[in-house]
């Protein structure tokens, strides 16, 4: 049933990737950071960084997308040791989907114990602007229904149990942490929480498809962030994610908005640098925190 399950993905696989990437820095990165599309900034923002092409790294995929560089980068944020995925990976690129997860299960054997997740969302909740942040407190996954789940196939309890929880997959604390922060700066207008919903993409969402979704009780819908979730989960990484709300989600037929990438990558642009600001000052208190 799942013939390629295995391939590449073993707890091996990802050792030899993970000792790889160790032996090429001194870098021990305690906080891994996922970059959603046009995020890539955040990266940017790592002192003494070592760079590492997706495309030289033994078992990585490749990045496809426009606003995604395709770049694993370590360094410190503050001081804090960090690695930095300039570039994730979807569905609709073809993956299986193992494979767009497996970068957590590397993470985990590099030594991250946080996981910052960032994304470019559609708006469906009706307080939402666009160039709002939303802070994630619980997925849908719509593919999951369907039998697609990065779990699915032989599970290997070096990682995680098989049947893992996830109504705590959120960590309270720090959705906390960065509501509290975004106060802090000023963001309190912008800032908001909800849910999100994966679908698998690429294309964006019918009339219909956006109706039934706002109807569930979904507040933001995107193409990501939730296999990484499940899989960082699984393995025991603490979990934060936030949705930029880079449109919003056309649910009128006479409507003569249409959803498309380069407007989901200028309105990244445009809240690059407070988005950068929010996750760098979550970073600190987070290794803050730890050592108090
Ligand atoms: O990687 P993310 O989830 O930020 O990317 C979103 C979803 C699609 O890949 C793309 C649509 O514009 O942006
Ligand atoms: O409207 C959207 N739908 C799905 N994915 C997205 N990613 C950014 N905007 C959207």
């Amino acid at each position: 049933m799942f013939p390629d399950a295995n391939k590449g993905y073993t707890y091996d696989d990802c050792k030899a990737t993970a000792d790889w990437l160790l032996a090429q820095t001194d870098v021990r990165p305690t906080v891994g950071i996922v970059c959603g599309s046009g995020l890539g900034g955040l990266a940017d923002m790592l002192k003494d960084q070592v760079i590492f092409n997706y495309k030289d790294i033994p078992n990585f995929p490749q990045s496809t997308v426009h606003g995604h560089a395709g770049r694993l980068v370590f360094g410190t944020l503050k001081g804090r040791p960090c690695v930095c995925m300039q570039g994730r990976f979807h569905l609709y690129e073809g993956y299986l989907i193992q494979k767009i997860a497996l970068p957590m299960r590397i993470f985990k054997l590099l030594g991250v114990e946080t996981v910052l997740l960032t994304n470019a969302a559609g708006g469906l909740n009706q307080d939402f602007k666009v160039g709002d942040v939303m802070i994630i407190k619980d997925h849908l996954n719509m593919p999951g229904f369907a039998g697609n789940n990065p779990l699915a196939g032989p599970n290997d309890e070096r990682f995680g149990v098989r049947f893992p929880c996830m109504s705590d997959a959120y960590d309270r604390e720090l959705q906390q942490m960065a509501m509290d922060i975004g106060q802090e700066l000023g963001y309190g207008d912008f800032l908001k929480e909800g849910v999100y919903c994966l679908l698998g993409g690429p294309s964006f969402e019918t009339v219909a498809e956006s109706r039934m979704l706002h109807k569930l009780g979904v507040d933001a819908v995107g193409m990501s962030t939730v296999y990484e979730v499940i899989v960082a989960r699984h393995c025991g990484m603490r979990v934060f994610a936030l949705s930029l709300i880079t449109n919003q989600v056309v649910m009128d037929y006479d409507s003569g908005e249409k959803a498309n990438h380069e407007e989901v990558l200028h309105t990244a642009k445009l809240r690059a640098e407070q988005l950068e600001r929010l996750v760098s000052t979550m970073v600190t208190r987070i290794e803050d925190n730890k050592n108090n």
